[in-house]
Order: structure tokens, then sequence, then C-alpha cells
């Protein structure tokens, strides 16, 4: 278990209870505004002592108010990135990143300094001043020096609120590469659904100070009732596929999915690439018949595995397409209409907006 949490804690008014064990790479911890994300994870890196309660970390105590144990911040190998870089400004890149070595002691400095500089790709950066950076590259920068402090883990606290959606889409591969490739698990706090939907192998949801839900990325975000702030816009199910072709004379890509084939918008991936896609609830469409003579260029077969229960007007219908399970966002007059049921074949017709740039793709730039 990498994090394993069973806290309560007060301060001034607000309430928050947290009980959840997370096995992921990167964890997420999603919730609006004022829902205690940045306290959970100010608990966990030790900034905050809670009221009462366990914090684990690869199965080491740093918090047991039963027992007395509070590891003081220093000595939890913890690596913190804030929303802001806090580079030092009279330190050039290279002496900021060797600045994480300072506290971390000699026999226990593993983190390779070229390999770290290599995967964020900061390289060419390393004779100049935090000054002349751009934000995502104080980002990488910051999430350098706090590797090479040999962590047991990561702390994201918001790193890429402040940079603009180009600068975030330029952050998103290093970190994915750091999910896939690292040795080091990640908490990364976000209110964002599409970038918890790229980043995280598995969500903590809070809200009001409670966790509501906690799992798998992809069974969290087929949920639409867990981000009601954010409503159901957003939730949809994860698809894991591979770059089959490309069909350059339409600047198409095709993937292979378990549930089938996808064809999206030209990917400046190589053919055999890993990418990741999101295929939201309410761009599904649901057929009994094989639809024939349509523009839409992707159907899946599937069963469905559930209908959940639900007064609104819409429910969330989950079907099984050849192992990939993905989400539909029905009326409730459809399902009627149609006698929607657990275990009826269904095709998906999935509208082609419905494949999210953002969502796509885990490759990094060099590999386009
Ligand atoms: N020192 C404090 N004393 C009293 N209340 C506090 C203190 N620090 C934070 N709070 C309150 O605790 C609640 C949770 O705050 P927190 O910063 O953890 O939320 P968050 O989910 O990280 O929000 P955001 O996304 O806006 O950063 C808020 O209502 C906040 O006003």
């Amino acid at each position: 278990m990498i994090i394993d949490v069973d806290l309560h804690h007060e301060q001034g008014d607000f309430r928050l209870d947290a009980r959840f064990r997370s096995e992921g790479r990167l964890t997420a911890l999603f919730g609006p505004s004022g829902s205690g994300k940045t306290t959970l994870v100010n608990i966990i890196g030790g900034l905050i002592r809670p009221s009462a309660g366990r914090v684990c970390v690869k199965g080491r105590v740093l918090v047991d108010t039963q027992q007395g144990i509070f590891v003081p911040r220093h000595r939890r190998r913890i690596g913190y990135v804030f929303q802001e870089a806090r580079l030092f400004p009279h330190l050039n890149v290279r002496r900021n990143l060797l600045f994480g070595r300072w506290f971390t002691p000699r026999r226990e400095q593993i983190a390779d300094f070229d390999a770290i500089v290599g995967l964020l790709g900061i390289g060419h950066l390393l004779s100049r001043w935090p000054s002349t950076l751009s934000g995502g590259e104080r980002q990488r920068v910051a999430i350098g020096r706090a590797l090479l402090s040999d962590p047991h883990l990561l702390l994201l606290d918001e790193p890429l609120a402040s940079l603009d959606e180009d600068r975030k889409a330029e952050i998103y591969p290093y970190i994915e590469r750091l999910r896939d490739e690292g040795n080091v698990p990640m908490v990364l706090v976000s209110h964002s659904v599409p970038e918890i939907a790229r980043l995280a192998t598995f969500i903590v949801v809070l809200n009001d100070g409670q966790v509501t839900a906690f799992g798998s990325a992809s069974d969290i975000l087929k949920h639409a009732r867990l981000f009601p702030r954010t409503g159901p816009a957003e939730t949809g199910a994860l698809v894991e596929a591979r770059v089959l072709r490309h069909e350059e004379a339409y600047g198409l890509t095709v993937l292979q999915a378990a549930a089938g084939t996808l064809t999206v918008s030209r990917l400046d991936l190589p053919v055999g690439a890993s990418v990741r896609v999101r295929l939201r609830a309410r761009d599904i469409i649901l057929s009994l018949d094989p639809p024939e003579r349509l523009s839409a260029l992707n159907v899946l077969a599937g069963v469905i595995s559930a209908i959940e229960e639900s007064f609104g007007a819409s429910v969330d219908v989950t079907l099984d397409c050849g192992g990939d399970s993905l989400v539909a966002s029905v009326t409730r007059k459809s399902v009627e209409r149609l006698g929607l049921k657990p275990g009826l074949p269904v095709h998906a017709l999935i509208k082609s907006i419905a494949f999210d740039r953002e969502a796509l793709g885990s490759a990094m730039p060099g590999n386009m």
C-alpha cells in the first residue's frame, strides 16, 4: 500500500474526515475549492498535525495520534511541489536541482541527476537563472529538485494551476513519463476533470471535507454523480488504446482498444504508441440495431452490464465492450422506450467530438 490514511482534522469551522488507501502510481486528490485537498496533502507532508488518526506511506507510520507518533516534515522523505515553483532566484537551475539533495543522507542518495534531468527535458536549462524560465520550465525544475531529494512520495499541490492551457499541455507528458517510468509515487491535487482523466491512476474525491469516493481512475470517472459541481459533462470512461495506423489521406488516426477500433483526428504519435482515450458519457448514443449509413466513424458493440438507479432525467448505462467498460448517459425515457436492461446487446455510437484531445496521448514530444 502506498498511502493509507484514516484521520479527522478540525481547523476553525472546517472538518476533514479522510479514510482511503491507495496503491496508485499517481493518486489524484480531487474536489472543488475548499473541499480540503490542500489540508489533506499538508497533513501527509507533515505541515499540519491532524487532530486524530493515522497516516502511513509505503508501510511507514508517519502519524499515529493514539500512539503519539508524529514524524516531523524533514524526516518524512516526502517531496513537495507547490502551485508556484519557489525556486531560489540566486541559484542557477543546476544548483537549484542539487539543492534537493542537501537534506538526504549521502548513502540514501540514489536518484540519478542525469536521468531526472533527461526525464524532465531540462538539460538545456542547467545554466539558466529562474527568472529567465517559462512557468512550465520552472515547474519542471521544481519537480526535478523534489525528485533529487530521493523522496518516497512526491506531493504535487496544483502545480499546473497557474499555467495557461498551452503550458499545461507542455508539462503533462513529463508527469505521465514520471508516472510510467519513474519509481516515485505521486499525489496530485487537482480540481480539473480533464487533468485527472489524463494523469491519475487512482482518484480520491473530496467534498466538504469528506472523502465521498476513492478507487481506480477508470472506475471513479464513470460516475457522474461523484462530480456534482462539475456536472456530468466531463465524466465518462477511460480506455487504453494503441495507434494502429494513420490514414494520411483523410488526416485520421485509427486506434485499437479492447472494445474495437476508434478513429480520431491525426495524432502525432508513432504506430504502436499507447494512448488513453476518454469517452464522455454524454457523447455516447445507444442503438439496438447496428447503425448504418451514418457519418459517425466510431461505433462499438457491447452488452449492457449495469443501469444506475436514478430519479433524474438521465441515467448512466454501463456497457461491456470486449472488456472495456463504457458509460453512456441516457434519458430514463429512452431506457424505457428501448427496453434497455442488463444483458442486452447494444451498439454505442461515439460522436467524433467525444475524443477529447486533452485526454489523448502519453507520448513525449520527442516521439512525435
Ligand atoms: N488555518 C486555517 N484555519 C481555519 N480554516 C482553515 C485554515 N486553513 C484552511 N481552512 C479552511 O479549510 C477548508 C479547506 O481548505 P483547503 O485549502 O484544504 O481546501 P482546498 O480543497 O485545497 O481548496 P482550493 O482548491 O481552493 O485550494 C476551507 O474552508 C478553508 O477556508
